[in-house]
């Protein structure tokens, strides 16, 4: 028998007065996530079972990528699982911005639900709390850092009567890493393991993290989360370089390849902005020369 997954219905024989039990068998599931063992064979792993739907999170700023979210479509689709991708982090971009990460998920022919939200403002949270169905099963997958904790708080603190293995009172990480399955008050279950919701998804941004993992632990010790890391209160980096401890050569090219990975790929309409600024010098250029021409 294989072994049984979070999110599996399994038939069980109790013994010992019901202290122990044994599992009999699993039921046969409706959905998975699994993901190909590391080391390039061809075995799956099972992460969950029975999803009815997937939260795909990504965030607005920083770590919005195109591909990443067609990894997670084509994961979601071969489970048999409905994803709903969730922008995180409006706030902190422009509409125009957030309407040109809309249509970059259109234009690659993406045709899941997108919903923008923010938890600083509150915005589509509600929207998500709605959707949520009592009796079905869903989860959030997402690299860390996206917003996916505050957004199942968020949620908890709607249903102020959430059962079950949490309380939202009072939690520490260490808490939050334990967290499994949580029973919204109208009947939704939320499956929140942090094991499964990167799935393994490397590419070159969180390659490029690995690489300068101590510009990374630095940077998550300044004080604000938005730190250029240039002359802002609290910055561990400033900090860090003042004590020798940081090279301040290994934070330029840092910067440098952060710069270069978000304009190839990284984040779209960043890329489409630049495109569209070098579009006005050249219509600019042809104008000007037109005029030279007509004179
Ligand atoms: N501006 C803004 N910040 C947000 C939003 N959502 C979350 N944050 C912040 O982003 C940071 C990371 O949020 P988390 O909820 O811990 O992210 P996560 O996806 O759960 O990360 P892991 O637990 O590492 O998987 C925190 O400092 C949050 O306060 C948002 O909508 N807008
Ligand atoms: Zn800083």
């Amino acid at each position: 028998m294989a072994l049984p997954c979070v999110g599996d219905w399994v038939r069980v024989s109790y013994h010992d007065a019901g202290a122990h039990a044994s599992i009999l068998d699993i039921q046969p599931r409706t959905s998975f996530l699994r993901r190909r063992r590391p080391g390039g064979n061809a075995e799956f792993q099972m992460i969950a079972a029975n999803i009815d739907v997937a939260f795909i999170v990504q965030s607005c700023h920083f770590d919005f990528n195109v591909r990443r979210l067609e990894r997670y479509l084509v994961m979601t689709r071969d489970g048999h699982i409905e994803p709903v991708i969730l922008l995180t982090k409006t706030d902190l971009i422009s509409p125009e911005a957030l309407e040109d990460l809309l249509a970059s998920i259109r234009h690659a022919g993406i045709n899941a639900r997108v919903i923008p939200i923010s938890n600083v403002s509150g915005r589509g949270v509600e929207t998500v709390h709605e959707l949520i169905q009592p009796g079905k099963t869903y989860c959030l997958l997402g690299s860390s850092g996206v917003g996916k904790t505050t957004l199942v708080n968020g949620l908890i603190g709607k249903s102020d009567l959430a059962t079950g293995v949490v309380s939202h009172t009072g939690e520490g990480r260490h808490t939050t890493t334990r967290r499994q399955l949580i029973a919204l008050e109208n009947g939704g279950l939320l499956i929140d393991m942090p094991g499964m919701r990167e799935l393994g998804m490397l590419d070159v941004s969180e390659g490029l993290d690995a690489s300068f993992s101590d510009v990374e632990a630095y940077a998550s010790r300044c004080r604000f989360a938005n730190c250029t890391h240039t002359r802002e209160p609290g910055c561990a980096i400033q900090a860090a370089i003042a004590q020798g401890a940081l090279d301040p050569a290994h934070l330029q090219s840092y910067q440098k390849l952060r710069r270069e990975s978000e304009f190839h790929g990284m984040s779209h309409p960043e890329k489409r902005k630049k495109d569209r600024a070098f579009g006005k010098v050249v219509r600019a250029t042809i104008k000007a020369k037109g005029r030279w021409h007509d004179d």
